[in-house]
């Protein structure tokens, strides 16, 4: 049955290969392939990651939102058009050049609250693909003066990679809004004491977020008027994240919008949520049961880490693989599996935290360049 389904399987493919004791593969678009030992774990980042790469829609919810409000008594609205945002024009252009025509099931409760003045705080739970992104991008765009040259709002991510595509949607809702710019604060992209920030966005690794506010001190965060917290079960699932983020909120004046997304809702991720945000409204979207009727999942179980290999061997042997990107635990594995994939006559690269930030936005170009098929 594997057989048949791989040769189904369309080109693009997404493997992640796990700790030295397991390998993962997941193949996107139509299949996925699991390959790994048992008590395999998989990193949150990496799973964040693949879910955008992944999926390139929208997730579509019929479940009604639960809203708990900071003000019960106060009035609730949902939208169900962007027009009743009253957005800037050139945002609201933005938004149908990105293909949305209607605000999706969170957005149409969660961007009145967002957009309100005076700002209101808010912390959202929705399942990946449901649209948390573009609305809290949507959020910072419309409180942005453009005409003012420094850092307004603050959005802090898990990854670079994570940071990445957060910034891509920016700068595609924002396309028509001049003068609106994204600066990385992560690791990698090192910028000398006494720079000026001209961008009014920054999206960054709480580490490095914090180095940029207080040791190299290019960030004045007493003007930041949004904060985010995006993938907040990721980002708290990351050793030193969960202090550096409530270092970094200490910080921001009162009057700064706070905002907190997460997939799930465990209660660690809870707890986290209500601590940094003060005086919430809190929305969930209940989770839709998946049916994803093109994607299948497999899953192997190896016995070393030779086995993985060749199980990644019959893969690759019995599909013809476009263009792959393997998710590998540490970068030994890494340059291991790709010796071994360049032996095998594979064009790979390898995409590491060690390398500059302009290396790393480089390589995940070439993700999409056909000339290199594994990274
Ligand atoms: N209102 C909308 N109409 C149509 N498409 C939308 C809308 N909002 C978002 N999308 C698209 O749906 C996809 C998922 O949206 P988005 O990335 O914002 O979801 P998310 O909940 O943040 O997911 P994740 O948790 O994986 O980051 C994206 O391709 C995005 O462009």
């Amino acid at each position: 049955s594997l057989q048949r389904e791989l040769y189904w399987a369309r080109e693009s493919l997404i493997l992640a290969w796990g700790s030295t004791t397991g390998l993962q593969i997941k193949m996107g678009i139509d299949l996925n392939i699991w390959l790994g030992y048992r008590g395999w774990h998989m990193d949150l980042a990496e799973n964040s990651l693949l879910n955008k790469l992944i999926r390139k829609s929208l997730v579509e919810s019929n479940h009604h939102v639960e809203v708990l409000q900071r003000d019960p008594s106060s009035p609730l609205f949902s939208v169900k058009t962007f027009e009743e945002l009253h957005l800037k024009k050139e945002l609201l252009q933005g938004i149908y050049e990105m293909g949305f025509n209607r605000p999706s099931k969170i957005q149409e409760t969660a961007l009145p609250m967002m957009l309100a003045d005076p700002p209101q705080n808010l912390i959202a739970q929705s399942q990946s693909g449901t649209g948390k992104t573009a609305a809290f991008v949507l959020a910072m765009l419309s409180r942005i003066n453009g005409a003012e040259k420094f850092p307004q709002c603050l959005c802090l991510a898990p990854t670079y990679e994570l940071a990445v595509q957060t910034g891509q949607v920016v700068e595609k809702m924002g396309n028509l809004c001049v003068n609106i710019r994204v600066a990385y604060a992560v690791r990698g992209n090192r910028l000398p004491r006494g720079t000026k920030i001209e961008e009014q966005i920054i999206i960054g690794t709480p580490g490095t977020v914090l180095d940029w506010c207080f040791k190299l001190k290019l960030l004045d965060v007493k003007k930041i008027s949004v904060f985010v917290l995006d993938e907040a079960d990721v980002l708290i699932d990351t050793q030193g994240f969960l202090d550096q983020s409530f270092r970094i909120q200490r910080t921001l004046p009162q009057h700064c919008q706070m905002l907190l997304f997460s997939a799930t809702f465990e209660d660690t991720v809870l707890r986290f949520a209500k601590q940094i945000i003060p005086d919430p409204n809190i929305i969930k979207l209940r989770r839709e049961e998946m049916t994803l009727t093109n994607i299948r999942q497999y899953y192997f179980l190896c016995e070393n880490k030779q086995d993985k290999y060749k199980a990644l061997c019959n893969i690759y042997g019995s599909i013809t693989v476009g263009q792959a990107i393997i998710f590998c635990q540490t970068r030994r594995n890494a340059n291991w599996l790709s010796q071994e994939l360049s032996q095998d006559g594979h064009q790979v690269s390898v995409l590491s935290g060690e390398l500059t930030v302009e290396q790393r936005a480089a390589m995940m170009t070439a993700a999409w360049n056909p000339v290199i098929s594994r990274i």
